[in-house]
C-alpha cells in the first residue's frame, strides 16, 4: 500500500512472476496458432496448461495464469520434499528399497523383457508405473511420518460448533496438525513411528487398501481434499522409480537430516547424497531364484518377497522360461 518495506520486494516479485507466467503462456499460444496453421504434427509441449488451452471453452489469460499458478504452488515444494523424504528413508531402510526395485524389476520383465538395458532406454508408461503398488504404499508410508504440508487451517466465516461439542467463533482460524496425526498411536498402532510401507497393502501383499481419507489427512480431506492427489502419486512414482532403477543414493557422509516446520515440511538442510550407479544383477537373481522356488517348499521364507509384490503368474512363468 505504501510502498516501502517488504511491501517493494513482494510486488517486485509478484511482477516477476505474472511475467514469468504470461511468457509460458504466450508461448503455448504461438505453439497451437503455428500447428492449425500450417499443420505441424503435434506440439513441443503436451503439459496441463496446454491441454487446458486446447479445451473449447476460451479462458482468458488471467484465469490460465492462476491455474498456472495454483498448480506451481500447490504441487512442485509438495511432492519434491516427499520425495527428498522418500529418498532418505529408502536410504535408512535398505529392505524396503530392495523390495521396491523387486517390484519394478519384475513389472519391467514382463513389460520389455530380460535386457535390462532396454528398462532404462524409455522413461516408464502410464502401465508400468499404475503397478507399483509397493512403491505407492512407501510413498504413502513417507507421507504419513512426513506430510509435506504439516498443519493446515482454516478461517472461521460464521459462528460454528465442531462435532465435538467445541463452540468456534466467527473471525477465528482453526488449524489442525497433519503431521501429529500421522504418528497418533490409535490411528496407526503401537508400530505408528515405524517406517512400514506394509500397513497399506492386504495381507498376501496384492492389493493397495485405500485409508479413509480422514485417517490418513496429507493430502487433507472433504470438499477441500488435494485436486492433484492421483497426479501428485503419478509423478512421485514415476521419479522414484527412474532414480531408484539407475542409481543407488547414499546420505554424504556428516550431512544432518533435521526437520524444518514451515507451511512445507522442508529439510532443513536439504539431502545430500552421493550418487552411485545401480547394479540390477542381484535384483534380477533373486527374482529368477524366487521363481525356481516357485512350490519348492524347501526354498525357505525368501521366495514370498516377490509373490507378496502383486506378481502375477505370468511374470513368473516368463521369469522361469527365461531361466
Ligand atoms: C505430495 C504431493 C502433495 C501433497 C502432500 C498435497 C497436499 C495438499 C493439501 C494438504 C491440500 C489442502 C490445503 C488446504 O486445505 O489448505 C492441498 C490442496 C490442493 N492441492 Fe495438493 N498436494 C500435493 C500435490 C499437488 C499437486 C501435484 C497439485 C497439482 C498439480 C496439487 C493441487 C492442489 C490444489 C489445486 C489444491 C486446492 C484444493 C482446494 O482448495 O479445493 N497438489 N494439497
Amino acid at each position: 500500500m505504501l510502498g516501502l518495506g517488504l511491501e517493494v520486494s513482494l510486488s517486485r516479485s509478484l511482477k516477476n512472476i505474472d511475467q514469468y507466467l504470461s511468457e509460458i503462456i504466450n508461448t503455448r499460444k504461438t505453439e497451437l496458432l503455428n500447428k492449425q496453421q500450417e499443420g505441424t504434427a503435434g506440439t513441443l509441449h503436451d503439459d496441463l496448461l496446454s491441454r487446458f488451452m486446447k479445451k473449447k471453452e476460451s479462458y482468458s489469460d488471467q484465469f490460465l495464469q492462476h491455474v498456472a499458478l495454483n498448480f506451481i504452488l500447490a504441487g512442485r515444494d509438495t511432492s519434491s520434499v516427499a520425495l527428498s523424504w522418500f529418498f532418505w528413508l529408502c536410504t535408512l531402510n535398505p529392505r524396503v528399497e530392495e523390495k521396491i526395485l523387486l517390484e519394478l524389476c519384475t513389472v519391467l520383465m514382463e513389460t520389455r523383457g530380460m535386457d535390462t538395458s532396454k528398462w532404462v532406454e524409455e522413461p516408464l508408461v502410464f502401465e508400468e508405473v499404475d503397478r507399483l503398488l509397493y512403491l505407492k504404499a512407501a510413498l504413502s508410508e513417507t507421507l504419513r511420518l512426513y506430510p509435506s504440508v504439516p498443519e493446515d487451517s482454516k478461517h472461521v466465516v460464521n459462528d460454528d460448533i465442531l462435532p465435538d461439542g467445541t463452540f468456534v467463533p466467527s473471525g477465528s482460524m482453526v488449524t489442525y496438525s497433519i503431521y501429529s496425526v500421522g504418528r497418533m498411536k490409535f490411528i496407526w498402532g503401537e508400530d505408528c513411528m515405524e517406517f512400514k510401507p506394509e500397513r497399506w497393502l492386504s495381507e498376501d501383499g496384492t492389493k493397495f487398501e485405500v485409508q479413509d481419507s480422514y485417517r490418513f489427512v496429507s493430502f487433507n480431506a472433504g470438499p477441500r481434499i488435494c485436486l492433484g492427489k492421483d497426479l501428485a502419486y503419478l509423478q512421485m512414482k514415476s521419479i522414484a522409480a527412474a532414480v531408484l532403477l539407475r542409481h543407488r543414493l547414499m546420505v554424504a557422509p556428516g550431512h544432518r537430516v533435521e526437520q524444518k516446520m514451515s507451511l512445507t515440511l522442508f529439510m532443513k538442510y536439504g539431502l545430500k547424497v552421493n550418487v552411485l550407479p545401480r547394479d540390477l544383477r542381484p535384483v534380477v537373481d533373486k527374482i529368477i531364484a524366487t521363481a525356481r522356488c516357485k512350490g519348492d517348499e524347501s526354498c525357505g521364507k525368501e521366495a514370498v518377497i516377490v509373490t507378496g509384490n502383486g506378481v502375477n503368474n505370468e511374470a513368473v512363468e516368463l521369469v522361469a522360461a527365461v531361466s
